[in-house]
């Protein structure tokens, strides 16, 4: 797993609101209900609106938002980002964080249901703003996650005074002295040094949020910099511990446990852990070369949205889109070897749809949140980091879900395709397929035309 946190920040454009429709199977043959929802090409529509009144939906809520205890100001913010209804972890998670004393929490649920408006109300709630002083602090493992996370603050925020700042590499002058902002989102290393240099006054900080919580309190990936962050916090007042990820596997759970005391939990069963909207295929291979071949001659369809090539090492990534580019295709690559600026220009470009395919590590894993993208590929499935867990070869289920989490967002459709090329590939995807209980399909290399038709079918 790479631990990347470095550069400065330049606003991004950031994904509309939304107001989807995600097309359904005939067979299930429900009704739109919502008539100013786009209207999609497939006889029936499954709207969000209906995934939202599904009991079963992680979607769903049986409440409003007004019910939920929030401030005017934060209702307007939530309103104007096109939010109709809460999701089922919003309802449940915001009003056990905004309950008076304020308590902890570990909470769980599937990528792209929501997570991040829970915690960022809690914060935008929690915050006095007639005070100029660091109330709120968030860490992310990642800038780009960091910088997505406080666009979601800025425009829930819209219509308060809160006042910003990041804890990333190079946003802020060596010589800054005094940050007067309420909320700050960043990464631990960089959030450590300000805590450290007393940048930041760290009196009157009364929420600590950590997103991906159990990569962030995994000992052999940031656990210990984010530990740092605690430590620094002020001993004498209450600080309210908000964990928030879409997986807490058992290693970390204990730690948690200890990192966030008497928590309020919200956990998934170990089969509800992916999302029910991403169609799970998988490539058989010839070869490390056959890879690159297949990956060539899918390009038309992953330029049909946007499409995310995870690799397991930045020199992969960086060989794949010179090749690729080179033959003239357009791609983009992103890893943690980049500098900062670059970073921030690349994730922005693919955000807005400047460019269709980006070829990147385990660095956007995590938390990206982009409406367009509907397909994932693992170039090279996730694998356990050689120290972790007795060694290399070993399936990271955990960053498994998160990757194919890029996709299938907030009730969306979207595909997952797996390439395998060797017996220890295969049953490395075995094993990913065993933890999840759900089955990867296969598809035939050798006839596009029955891989696109059964692509466009999982994306109905
Ligand atoms: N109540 C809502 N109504 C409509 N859209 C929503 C609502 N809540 C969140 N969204 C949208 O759903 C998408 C996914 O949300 P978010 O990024 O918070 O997911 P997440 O649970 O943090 O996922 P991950 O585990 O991948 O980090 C975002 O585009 C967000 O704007």
């Amino acid at each position: 797993m790479q631990k990347d946190e470095d550069g400065f920040y330049t606003p991004g454009a950031l994904d509309p609101p939304v107001a989807l429709v995600a097309a359904s199977n005939p067979e299930e043959g429900k009704p739109s209900v919502n008539s100013d929802l786009i209207q999609s090409t497939f006889e029936v529509t499954v709207t969000l609106a209906d995934q939202q009144l599904d009991p079963n939906s992680p979607l769903y809520s049986a409440k409003t938002f007004e019910e939920l205890g929030l401030q005017p100001d934060l209702l307007k913010g939530i309103y104007d980002m096109g939010f109709s209804k809460p999701s089922k972890i919003q309802e449940r998670a915001l009003p056990l964080l905004l309950s008076n004393p304020p308590t902890n929490m570990i909470g769980q649920s599937q990528s792209g249901t929501g997570k991040t408006a829970a915690f960022v109300l809690t914060m935008l709630s929690q915050v006095d703003f007639s005070l100029n002083k660091p109330q709120a602090l968030c860490l992310a493992p990642s800038r780009e996650l960091a910088r997505q996370i406080m666009s979601v603050v800025v425009a829930m925020g819209k219509f308060t005074n809160v006042q910003t700042e990041y804890a990333i590499k190079d946003n802020l002058p060596r010589n800054a002295t005094n940050i007067t902002a309420q909320i700050i989102v960043g990464t631990p290393g960089t959030m450590t040094d300000l805590m450290r240099r007393r940048v930041i006054d760290v009196t009157h900080i009364k929420v600590f949020v950590l997103d991906e919580a159990d990569n962030m309190l995994d000992q052999d990936g940031l656990g210990d910099q984010t530990l740092r962050v605690k430590n620094l916090l002020p001993r004498g007042s209450p600080v309210q511990i908000i964990l928030f990820s879409a997986t807490f596997p058992d290693h970390v759970r204990s730690f948690a446990a200890n990192f966030a005391p008497n928590a309020n939990k919200i956990e998934l069963q170990k089969e509800e852990l992916s999302v029910e909207g991403i169609r799970q295929f998988y490539m058989d291979c010839r070869n490390e070369d056959h890879k690159y071949d297949i990956l060539v001659s899918l390009y038309s369809l992953l330029t049909i949205g946007q499409s995310i090539i995870f690799c397991q090492h930045r020199h992969t990534a960086d060989r794949i889109s010179q090749r690729m580019t080179a033959e003239g295709h357009k791609v983009a690559s992103l890893h943690g070897a980049k500098d900062a600026a670059e970073r921030d220009a690349i994730i922005d470009h693919f955000r807005e749809g400047r460019d269709k395919v980006l070829i990147t590590t385990n660095v956007i894993a995590r938390g990206i949140d982009i409406l367009q993208v509907n397909m994932v590929v693992n170039y090279d499935l996730p694998l356990m980091n050689e120290r972790e867990k007795g060694g290399d070869g070993i399936p990271d289920i955990e960053t498994y879900i998160h990757r194919i989490g890029r996709t299938g967002r907030f009730g969306r459709k979207g595909i997952s395709i797996n390439f395998v090329h060797d017996k220890k590939t295969w049953l490395q995807m075995e094993q990913i397929e065993k933890a999840l209980g759900r089955k990867i399909i296969r598809i035939e290399t050798n006839d596009l035309d029955e891989m696109e038709e059964k692509m466009k079918k999982a994306l109905k």
